[in-house]
């Protein structure tokens, strides 16, 4: 359990952000400006408070000296000791866990050498080695990814989600990627002008259409959890069981019995009232309309529940009035397979 409360002035700015999460990983999302750095900065102790604690299982951070504090934190950019090896760098702080944690982040080819010859991906990797073998009882992260090109972020998210999935001390991470924080979380932090506007668990948040202007409306979309059946060699299509439904997506998304978590972007859900014939899109779920919000502008987020998983549709509010849309009505969510992108797809729901 971490117990955070935070209030510092920044010039004009005000951050005053406060929340509790349970065990697990917390992401701090928000926009640009928004004061998440801040806020980190402010947890570990890099930025001084004008008051707030920090408490980490009882304990709060913020009355022990910053080197006490065992706090790993994980930068934007990886800022490795550039004339030491990648041992070296990764025990500078300790070597707890050294082979356990060499071995999860894939690092046992690199540790000869210096961070100059090392890819972008790889230096994040050793970044995040060197934070965990400093045993730490609180792992801050800001935005490691943010730095990285396409291929490099897939690298590395597919080895934090190993270290989230895994990982026994508290993770809190920075994001302005929704893709990236439903991949890792499991308790979502919304900060808006230095404020909490939300925080709570992930799933229930991202299924909530009142959340969906604080999301954003391209950010904002549901995470649905589902089990890998096969892959069709023949045509490349992994079918994937859901609590009551299937979904046919293209790719290898893991072996079967495998548990796979799919982020579905409210904007890529269309909504039929008769169940759609002729349709070239393979997934088609049929669900109860929970919750209908009208939005500010022309969109409306309609909540869906189909079985246990919850789904999120933005639509427009004519679309919405023309179908004659009521909270309890049965419809159909229609998904495209190609629209989901590879960074909407994880491993180990
Ligand atoms: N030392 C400072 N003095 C004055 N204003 C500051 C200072 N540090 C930060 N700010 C202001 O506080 C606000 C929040 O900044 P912060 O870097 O925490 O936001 P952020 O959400 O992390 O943004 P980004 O995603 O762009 O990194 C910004 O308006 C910034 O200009």
């Amino acid at each position: 359990m971490i117990d955070v409360a935070v209030t510092k002035r920044l010039g004009d700015f005000t951050l005053d952000a406060a929340f509790t999460a349970p065990a697990g990983v917390t992401a701090i999302f928000g926009r640009s400006g928004s004061g998440k750095s801040s806020l980190i900065n402010g947890i570990a102790g890099l930025l001084p408070l004008d008051a707030g604690h920090v408490r980490v299982g009882g304990t709060d951070l913020t009355r022990l000296p910053v080197h006490k504090r065992r706090i790993g934190y994980v930068f934007q950019d990886a800022r490795l000791f550039p004339h030491m090896s990648v041992l070296q760098n990764l025990t500078y702080g300790g070597s707890h866990d050294r082979g356990a944690v060499i071995d999860m982040l894939g690092l046992d080819d690199l540790l000869d050498r210096r961070p100059a010859s090392l890819s972008g991906g790889e230096r994040s990797r050793v970044a995040i080695g060197r934070a965990l073998m400093m045993r730490p009882q609180l792992l801050l992260m800001d935005e490691p990814l943010a730095a990285l090109d396409a291929p490099r972020k897939a690298e590395v998210l597919h080895y934090l989600e190993r270290l989230c999935s895994t990982a026994r001390i508290p993770i809190i991470y920075v994001s302005h990627a929704m893709s990236e924080v439903a991949r890792l979380a499991t308790t979502l932090v919304l900060l808006d002008a230095g404020r909490v506007t939300r925080a709570g668990p992930l799933d229930d948040i991202l299924s909530d259409p009142a959340a969906v202007p604080l999301i954003g409306v391209r950010e904002a979309g549901a995470v649905l959890t589902g089990t890998v059946r096969g892959l069709n060699t023949a045509d490349g299509l992994t079918e994937v069981a859901l609590s009551a439904g299937r979904l046919i997506l293209p790719g290898r998304l893991g072996s079967p019995g495998a548990r796979i978590r799919l982020r579905i972007p409210a904007q890529d859900v269309i909504l039929s009232t008769a169940k759609p014939a002729g349709l070239s899109a393979l997934n088609v779920l049929r669900c109860q309309i929970a919750a209908i919000e009208i939005g500010q502008g022309p969109g409306v987020a309609v909540s869906l529940v189909s079985g246990t998983d919850r789904l999120l549709a933005r639509i427009t509010r004519r679309s919405a009035a023309l179908m004659g849309l009521a909270v309890g009505q049965e419809v159909h969510a229609i998904l495209k397979a190609t629209a989901m992108a590879p960074q909407d797809i994880g491993g180990s729901a």
